[in-house]
């Protein structure tokens, strides 16, 4: 039970999010008191109007619009109301007086987070972001701290629910992607400004956070080759299924040579992959380490009640480290691995070809591929229905980099028999 006067907790921002964690705070105070060793004190929630209706479980009292007064009365500091300004200057001020930060704020750290690690170290206190990845998922703590004596080689996630829920609905329903995108809208799986999320931004952030802590290295969201789901057609989606695949947006970080490779992009899965089963909005994180092998966390990526609950376990843990006097663990970037550009990443390509249906063209074809050092695994012809007299080739190559895979699409469109190229996708997984 309690064994020293409250920790007090503000909360900045009352949105999706803010409001979650409040509830929880209030309805759970016994059991967190329990679990900390003091009782959580809340001592205010920033917000821009305090007039704004907030629900049964936020008390009006509490609400302020003096964000700064606020995180000047805290010991902690719950950081849930996201952008880069003001939460960062706020995150610097609560750090620098001392107090212990919790923040879901993925856009931040992926932008800004060394700013705010190095400030942390410094003062000497914590910051814990459990769900800035993946929302309820543990995969920060994991990677953090249960892997800390491992290797992890790669790490490859469905890390945004907007993109898997859009992807899934087009693979089940035929539906095209302007009209799944609508639908995830009207059911509230994606923003009235979907851009974050459709153009790989967010996944994006949750990446470089990811690559940062099992490589120890610093990753930036700049670092991160982005490609969004965007150009992705009906198409796509139904060819992937009678490869024996299916279309993810997915978030890459692996070691490549000396250095790490980071990036978000289409990609197609084999079915067989755990990761393929993945549906709706749901989140997941594959991670390969040398010792532990294969690992995957699964949960629920979004949400204000799932990612309330993995900021209340950081703000148990952080609480509890000033009641005993700890600290967690601080940002390694020891080993300071270079960080390369996505032409080094080694994978493998789907490339669909309408060609002339000309004797040799197979073999003009393997020639360019071969030219670029690539090796074809499979090849699969069938005859292109619109055009009477030409054909559609779906060629599968073994991995290469992306330099010469993509050279080779390149020389491909060049092909005076090469009519169009039909599509390009990276092939993941295996
Ligand atoms: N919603 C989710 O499912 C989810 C999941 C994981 C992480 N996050 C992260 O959690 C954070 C909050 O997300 P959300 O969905 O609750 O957003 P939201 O827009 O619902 O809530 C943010 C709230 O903060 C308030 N706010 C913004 N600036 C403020 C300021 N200067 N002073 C006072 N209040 C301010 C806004 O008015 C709003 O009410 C973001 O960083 C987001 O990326 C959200
Ligand atoms: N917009 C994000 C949720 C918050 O990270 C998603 O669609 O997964
Ligand atoms: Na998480």
């Amino acid at each position: 039970m309690a064994t020293r006067g409250p920790v007090r907790v503000a909360v900045l921002g009352c949105g999706v999010v803010g409001t979650e964690v409040v509830r929880l705070l209030v309805q759970q105070a016994e059991d967190l008191a329990a679990r900390v060793g003091a009782p959580l004190e809340l001592v205010g929630v920033a917000v821009r109007d305090t007039s704004t209706p907030r629900g049964a479980a936020v008390d009006p009292e509490l609400l302020t619009t003096d964000a700064e007064g606020l995180v000047d009365r805290a010991d902690v500091v719950v950081e849930v109301m996201g952008g880069v300004e003001p939460a960062r200057a706020l995150i610097l001020r609560a750090i620098e007086r001392g107090a212990a930060v919790v923040t879901a704020n993925k856009e931040l750290l992926g932008k800004d987070g060394p700013t705010l690690y190095a400030a942390a170290d410094a003062a000497g206190t914590d910051l814990y972001f459990e769900a800035a990845v993946a929302g309820a998922i543990p995969i920060v703590r994991p990677v953090r701290e249960s892997l800390a004596g491992d290797r992890i080689t790669r790490v490859l996630g469905i890390v945004n629910g907007t993109t898997n829920y859009v992807l899934d609905q087009m693979a089940t329903s035929g539906q095209g992607l302007q009209e799944a995108v609508r639908q995830a809208q009207e059911l509230g799986f994606a923003e009235a400004d979907p851009t974050a999320d459709v153009e790989g931004y967010d996944a994006a952030a949750k990446a470089a956070i990811l690559a940062s802590l099992a490589f120890h290295t610093r990753v930036s969201a700049a670092d991160v080759h982005r490609e969004g789901i965007m150009n992705l057609t009906a198409d796509d989606v139904a060819r992937a299924a009678t490869t024996g695949h299916v279309l993810k947006l997915l978030a890459i970080a692996e070691r490549s040579g000396d250095g790490v490779v980071v990036r978000v992009h289409p990609a197609l899965l084999p079915q067989w992959h755990p990761l393929a089963s993945v549906r709706g909005s749901f989140n997941a994180v594959f991670v390969e380490a040398e010792a532990a092998g294969e690992l995957m966390f699964y949960g629920r990526g979004a949400g204000g009640t799932p990612t309330a609950s993995a900021v209340l376990g950081d703000v148990v843990t952080v609480a509890r480290n000033k009641v005993i006097g700890g600290k967690g663990p601080i940002e390694s970037r020891y080993a300071e691995l270079p960080v390369r550009g996505v032409a080094e990443a080694v994978t493998r390509y789907q490339v669909e070809l309408r060609v002339r249906d000309l004797p040799g063209v197979l073999a003009q074809v393997w020639q360019v591929v071969a030219d670029h050092g690539v090796s074809i695994e499979t090849v699969r012809q069938s005859r292109a229905e619109v055009y009477g007299d030409h054909a559609d080739l779906l060629v599968v190559t073994h991995a290469a980099t992306d330099e010469a895979l993509s050279a080779t699409v390149a020389d491909l469109q060049d092909l005076p028999v090469v009519v169009k190229i039909l599509s390009v996708l990276r092939v993941e997984g295996v």
